[in-house]
């Protein structure tokens, strides 16, 4: 029986550190076993222009604790009113590593996100000509598409006709959820390619609604039944290159999710290597942590992989804090429901 596992040091390709306080609360639960992550610009009012990205990333680094040491890969939010040229200077300035693509209305401060495909184009175009990656949510914003359909319509109606339409555009598709998704990125070439979050290889649709309703399992996407759960699971224990972590770890307070109409997001920072660790031992595929931990990301992104390494044991169960105590208040840590014995060795 393996009970210590050595990998080079992972990174989150998707994760949401806020601002303020919150954000002074959350990093270091990312900072002490991530390298670099990919930060999600979806702040209020979000991170568009070069500019703006800069400003984020002073403020990052500023609320980071002496002794931690951090990468953060900004992102800028993709707005019909962005600069294809703005763009292009924030990523050849080594600044800024990718743009998300919101459809607006789909999640958390999407409100600004993109209503008209064409008035993107140019932005896009010049993405795909300097290789920029866009991550994607994917997801239709039709009030009439059932919301366990929308990542599978996505794929078919927006998704598919713009990797056509802007040929070389390389794409991530975020946080994925469904068989199809899975089979979609796997049907592409290597511009293409999916992070998978935490949560979303523990829980089915069941945990967030059977036996009473479950606010801190609920995030979006949201989480479907379990045949895509296992279509997950074998995705990311594949070793597949196309794979990679990224947590969305996405902090709200608990006054936000505990409510009549609570906040969408689970926050996973603190304890996603154990569960990870967990997850690909029930597997039987170890051997494939570090591949979608510290590998697979940083070679979509051309990265160098960390020199750093992390070893992560098995023993007695493992715990963690129920709550994060921030300034912005409480957050509630993921319980996946099950006991998890992998530690993060000091
Ligand atoms: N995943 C979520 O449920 N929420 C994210 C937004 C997102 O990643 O879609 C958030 O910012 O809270
Ligand atoms: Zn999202
Ligand atoms: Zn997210």
């Amino acid at each position: 029986m393996t009970d210590s596992i050595t990998l080079r040091r992972p990174d989150d390709w998707h994760l949401h550190l806020r601002d303020g306080a919150m954000m002074q609360g959350v990093l270091p639960e990312t900072a002490r076993h991530f390298a670099r992550a990919i930060i999600m610009p979806n702040l209020v009012p979000p991170v568009v222009t070069h500019a703006d990205a800069r400003a984020y990333h002073a403020r990052i680094m500023a609320a980071l604790p002496k002794g931690m040491s951090f990468d953060p890969l900004m992102v800028l939010y993709l707005t019909e009113g962005t600069d294809p040229e703005d763009v292009a200077a924030a990523a050849a300035s080594g600044l800024v590593k990718a743009v998300k693509l919101y459809p607006a209305g789909a999640t958390t401060n999407s409100n600004s996100g993109v209503r008209d495909f064409d008035k993107v184009r140019p932005v896009l175009e010049k993405m795909a000509e300097i290789g920029l990656p866009l991550c994607v949510h994917g997801e239709v914003t039709d009030p009439n598409i059932d919301i366990f359909d929308r990542e599978a319509v996505f794929i078919d109606t927006v998704l598919d006709p713009l990797r056509r339409a802007i040929p070389g555009l390389r794409v991530v598709m975020e946080h994925i959820t469904t068989s199809q998704g899975v089979d979609y990125a796997r049907a592409g070439g290597d511009d293409l390619a999916a992070t998978i979050t935490t949560h979303h290889l523990i829980i089915n649709r069941n945990h967030i609604l059977s036996g009473g309703i479950k606010p801190h399992y609920y995030c979006l996407p949201v989480a479907k039944r379990e045949t895509h759960r296992l279509a997950l699971r074998a995705a990311a224990t594949s070793g597949d290159a196309r794979f990679f972590l990224g947590t969305d770890s996405a902090p709200h307070v608990d006054a936000a999710k505990e409510q009549a109409c609570g906040c969408a997001g689970c926050f996973t920072a603190t304890n996603t290597m154990p569960l990870l660790a967990h997850v690909f031992e029930e597997d039987g595929a170890l051997g494939q942590l570090e591949a979608f931990t510290s590998r697979n990301g940083p070679a979509f992104y051309r990265l160098p992989v960390n020199e750093a390494t992390m070893t992560l044991t098995k023993g007695a169960p493992a715990e963690w804090p129920d709550k994060i105590l921030t300034e912005a208040g409480p957050v509630t840590v993921f319980d996946p429901g099950f006991p998890v014995h992998w530690h993060v060795a000091d």
